[in-house]
């Protein structure tokens, strides 16, 4: 099974911390979006989407090389409900660049503008992929079903590659941000406990709240606590599994161990499948706050 090639870009490494800002601005700008939560979650989101439909043992891999989530084929799966909006947010950023970055440099530089806007951790990240043509997107149905179990969650990460638990908990905390929407994915809530700010709260969550199972109006059985938080099956699943569980722990008692793990978890995830040139330059992007902007 070939890995894709990055290719180098024309676009040099300063510019693009100019590409970064642009996208941190669009976050600024949209902050109204559900409910003043933002746009900084539902771009995140679109990052892992653009990157989790990996499968190295098919014939189209997917990953976030080629791009491929900007077509409606891709866009449509049930499982990316809600993702046109964010990718309508990048739309001018990648005709402003016009076609100096693809696709999917821009889909997982959106997520790494993301964590780091809303106070999470630096995420290094590495450009030269470069768009496919449609013949290039993965079937459908590669992104995991929220009403599953540990074991299954432990199986679909290590399609991704993910073998070692403490990254798959990790991965799954960056649910601290945003909400799940009715009309998107059939879960709804929290409500007003959602959040934008990337900590470690997730992981406190799953073990000080009282959890009742009990099924949404869409039919599907979700957790609620008293005070409108939720937690997806698949979150619960963290603290029903013995390993699972212990990371949580350690992640709910301190939130550096959690960033740290999350921050090459997540880059893994971006990268999945993409060989970069030896001399490609792994950047690092300061944030709006730390250029005073
Ligand atoms: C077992 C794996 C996972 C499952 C089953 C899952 C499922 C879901 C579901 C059902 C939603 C609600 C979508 C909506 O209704 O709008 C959601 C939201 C979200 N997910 Fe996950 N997810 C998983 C892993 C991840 C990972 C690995 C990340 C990122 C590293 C992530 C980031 C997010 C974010 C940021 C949101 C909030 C989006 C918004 O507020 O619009 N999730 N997830
Ligand atoms: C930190 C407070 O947020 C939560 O406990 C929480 C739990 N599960 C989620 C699942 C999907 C999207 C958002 C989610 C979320 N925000």
């Amino acid at each position: 099974n070939e890995v894709q090639f990055a290719a180098s870009n024309k676009l040099k490494n300063t510019n693009y911390q100019n590409v970064y800002n642009d996208i941190a601005n669009v976050i600024r700008e949209n902050d109204e979006h559900d409910d003043y939560i933002g746009s900084g979650p539902v771009l995140l989101r679109l990052a892992w989407h653009a990157s989790g439909q990996f499968d190295s043992k098919q014939e189209i891999k997917g990953g976030s090389y080629n791009g491929t989530l900007r077509f409606d084929k891709e866009l449509s799966d049930p499982s990316n409900a809600g993702l046109k909006y964010a990718f309508d947010l990048l739309k001018p950023i990648y005709k402003k660049y016009n076609h100096q970055i693809s696709h999917g440099d821009l889909f997982t530089l959106a997520g790494v503008v993301a964590v780091q806007e809303m106070g999470g951790p630096k995420i290094p990240w590495r450009y030269g992929r470069v768009d496919g043509d449609i013949e290039t997107v993965p079937l459908n149905g590669r992104l995991p079903d929220a009403n599953q179990n540990a074991n299954y969650v432990r199986n679909f990460f290590h399609r991704l590659n993910f073998l070692e638990d403490k990254e798959i908990v990790a991965l799954i905390g960056a649910h601290c941000v945003g909400k799940t929407h009715l009309k998107n994915s059939g879960f709804e809530g929290p409500w007003g406990a959602a959040t934008n700010m990337f900590t470690n709260e997730f992981f406190r969550n799953l073990l000080t709240e009282k959890w009742v199972l009990e099924k949404n109006e869409a039919g599907n059985q979700q957790y609620n606590n008293d005070k409108g938080y939720m937690m997806l099956p698949t979150d619960m699943a963290l603290v029903q599994d013995g390993s699972f569980k212990k990371i949580v722990e350690e992640f709910a008692n301190d939130e550096s161990s959690f960033f740290k793990v999350f921050s090459s978890a997540f880059n893994k995830l971006l990268e999945n499948g993409i060989k970069f040139e030896k001399s490609s330059p792994v950047l690092y992007f300061k944030t709006l706050d730390e250029q005073d902007i």
